[in-house]
């Protein structure tokens, strides 16, 4: 491929940097009414029932999944059968935790996948094998990471630390994972549970290969309970020891009913409970909900090797939502990736300030999202939480500028804030 010598950059990113809110999945979540239904239909192919896992408990689980999945291939979906459905899916999620209990106690933890969290937050490479992961981390740190030509290069999970903007990023490289990674193929486990740790994943895919890369791997990481670019559904749920299901909703509800949520929570012996719907959630959310144990993460869909293909084929990728295209070969885009990373982080910096002086702008403390004063005080010295008296902030936080306030305020991005000993 030849790149034009006219804005190469336009057609890398048709999207500018700052466009937080189409790129975000902090923004207004229009993205995530679609997302939600439907994605277990097409999921049968995922769960084969030649799966690693050797026990016949495993099998009985597997056989029974798989059985459900096809049953609702096979059923229409229109408001006769919402009901049946609804059961089915509440019965497939109950399966499939099932399926990964065990394993957590068993001794297939895998040796080189406990890698100490460092630095402010941590970004998971997840992908099929020799996409380009162990490429991309020796370009962006100052690790060094084995690639090669040959599938299941890496074997381990090798840590690397990216510097921007002031912020140390661990960024971990971690062996391919393929189809049924979920069920344990591969090291498909242990990738995975890495995953979860993440504040961020990279999906790393081959540009040259087709979209269904993207899907199936979606696939996987839905099935043991990872929520991509989606919010937690605003649902508010309590079980109690008694007075039946009291159900009520403060928006009008297209896809649940009363009668399919008492449904769902009976498939749960779950008799007794507060639900209140504050948005027009799906079955499938409302199952997210009782079930818990979910991890909403944003992820980055990163489509390397652009040097393989046309200058049109990379315009159509870079368009796509929470893309990006890059090629590690070239050394093509690799800024742009960094500004979109340092987004989906949505890191709080902090600029601190002393009495009669003003704030230091050069030395942001860095901070993951929500965090308190309390969590500023350990980051300046480990003693100034047990000396504090109060604080001053200046910012979006505070009603007033400055405001005094307590240590368990939570500061926001930008925030100036001023600390008071005893
Ligand atoms: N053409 C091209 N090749 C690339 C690019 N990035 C990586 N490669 C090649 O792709 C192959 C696989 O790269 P790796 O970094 O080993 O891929 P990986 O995803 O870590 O693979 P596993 O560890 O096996 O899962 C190597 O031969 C790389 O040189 C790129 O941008 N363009
Ligand atoms: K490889
Ligand atoms: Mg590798």
């Amino acid at each position: 491929m030849s790149l034009p010598s006219t804005s190469p950059a336009r057609t890398l990113n048709p999207r500018a940097p700052g466009e937080r809110g189409r790129c975000s999945p902090w923004a207004s979540g229009a993205r995530w009414s679609a997302a939600a239904d439907g994605s277990r239909v097409q999921g049968s192919a995922a769960v084969s029932p030649a799966g690693a896992l050797g026990s016949a408990a495993a099998m009985g689980i597997l056989e029974k999944i798989s059985e459900i999945e096809k049953e609702i291939a096979r059923t229409q979906k229109n408001k006769a059968t919402e009901y049946h459905l609804g059961l089915l899916k509440a019965k497939l999620a109950k399966y499939r935790a099932q399926l990964l209990e065990p394993s957590k106690s068993s001794s297939s933890k895998g040796e080189g996948f406990d890698v100490m969290k460092s630095g402010d937050a941590r970004v998971a490479l997840i992908g099929f094998p020799s996409v380009g992961k162990s490429t991309f981390l020796s370009l962006m740190t100052s690790t060094a990471s084995e690639a090669a030509s040959y599938e299941f290069t890496t074997l381990t999970c090798i840590p690397g630390v990216i510097e921007y903007k002031g912020a140390n990023i661990q960024l971990l490289d971690l062996p391919g994972i393929i189809e049924g990674a979920a069920q344990g193929k591969g090291r498909g486990r242990q990738v995975i549970a890495v995953a979860r740790t993440a504040d961020v994943v990279i999906m790393m895919l081959d540009a040259t290969k087709g979209e269904v890369q993207r899907s199936l791997l979606e696939k996987e990481l839905e099935s043991v309970g990872i929520r991509l670019n989606k919010h937690k559904p605003n649902i508010y749920f309590k079980p109690k020891k008694g007075g039946g299901i009291s159900f009520n909703s403060t928006v009008t509800l297209t896809q649940c009913s009363e009668k399919l949520v008492q449904l769902i929570l009976h498939e749960y012996k779950i008799f007794n409970a507060e639900v209140l719907f504050r948005e027009d959630c799906s079955p499938d959310e409302f199952i997210d909900v009782i079930v818990g144990n979910r991890v909403y993460m944003p992820c980055l869909y990163v489509y390397n090797k652009i040097d393989q293909i046309s200058m049109e084929e990379v315009d159509r990728l870079a368009r796509k939502p929470d893309s990006v295209v890059i090629s590690c070969g070239m050394k093509l885009n690799l800024d742009y990736l960094l500004e979109m990373l340092w987004e989906y982080l949505a890191l709080t910096c902090i600029y601190t300030k002393k009495r009669g002086q003003r704030p230091d702008f050069t030395d942001a403390i860095i901070l993951r999202k929500g965090a308190s004063v309390e969590h500023v005080c350990h980051r300046i010295h480990r003693s100034l939480a047990s000396q504090f008296k109060y604080a001053l902030v200046w910012g979006t936080s505070t009603k007033y500028s400055p405001q005094r306030v307590g240590l368990t305020h939570t500061m926001e991005h930008e925030d100036v804030i001023q600390i008071v000993k005893k």
